[in-house]
């Protein structure tokens, strides 16, 4: 595609192909399939990260460590991931989720900060292609990672999917229309995402979430991901039958994130 004509997602696809593609970008990045595996497998078990979504009070909250967004720059400066971690832990979060890329300020070393501070089951928010980023992301602790379905061909997504449920790792299959959905399902994906926030555009449709609620089974679990700004916004998300709610910015920006949370969560 011509630079004229790619969008924000694709520039930041490509750089993550690159940094994949430089030599030893990750410690497994040289291993076979079957190595990878193997080196998955021996990791410690996660923790069930549906499990907490569904046996809580609903929605849940998967509550987002986020330094930075491409669409609103720093969020937080100076951003402690441990301190943030535990103030999500003790007001409420059913899980949490570490953005990792670093158009997002973040990396990894957060996600394996955050695991070290807090129990709460752990999604790696990454733009991941290659099995070698589900494997190192198992390795700094995370339960879950999110797969975005525009961004994977089909092969490749079920792929990804049937490999991280080997690994006993759960996948977040982020979509944002009912095509992208009817393929995260037929992929094999559990836990079906729908991001109000357009990737390409940055622009927010505060009902998208709801609208596309109805094409998703109560079998799945479903989350709205992006754009509460207020609890009305959650409200709004609840009552349409959403399972969970991902938040981030409204969180990282608060001036009492704990509190913030609290009573958001009180409110649903
Ligand atoms: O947040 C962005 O600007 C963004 C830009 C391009 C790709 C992804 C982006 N965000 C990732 C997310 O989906 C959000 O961090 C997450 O859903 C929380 O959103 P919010 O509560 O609106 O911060």
């Amino acid at each position: 595609m011509s630079d004229k004509g790619s969008t924000y997602l694709d520039k930041i696809l490509a750089a993550k192909r690159a940094e994949l593609a430089a030599p030893r970008a990750t410690r497994s990045g040289a291993l076979t399939d079957r190595e990878l595996l193997e080196l998955g497998a021996r990791l410690p078990r996660p923790r069930d990260f549906i499990g907490a979504l569904r046996e809580g009070p609903r929605p849940g909250i998967i509550a987002e460590f986020k330094r930075a967004s491409p669409s609103a720059g720093v969020l937080r400066e100076g951003a402690d991931a441990r301190q943030i971690a535990m103030l999500y832990a003790a007001n409420g979060a059913a899980c949490m989720s570490v953005l990792c890329d670093k158009h997002f300020q973040g990396s990894l070393d957060d996600l394996r900060s955050v695991r070290q501070s807090v129990a709460l089951p752990l999604l790696c928010k990454d733009f991941i292609l290659e099995k070698t980023q589900i494997v190192e992301a198992k390795r700094v602790g995370a339960d879950c990672v999110l797969l975005i379905v525009a961004a994977l061909p089909v092969p490749q997504l079920r792929n990804l999917i049937e490999f991280s449920h080997s690994l006993e790792m759960q996948v977040l299959c982020e979509t944002r229309d009912e095509a992208e959905i009817d393929r995260a399902m037929a992929a094999g994906g559990k836990l079906i995402g729908v991001n109000s926030r357009d990737l390409q555009t940055f622009e927010l449709d505060p009902d998208r979430a709801a609208k596309l609620r109805k094409y998703v089974p109560s079998s799945f679990t479903y989350v709205a991901e992006s754009g509460v700004r207020t609890i009305d916004d959650a409200l709004r998300l609840r009552d349409s039958g959403a399972d969970a709610l991902l938040i981030g910015s409204y969180f990282m920006t608060a001036e009492q994130p704990g509190e913030t949370l609290r009573e958001l969560v009180m409110a649903l």
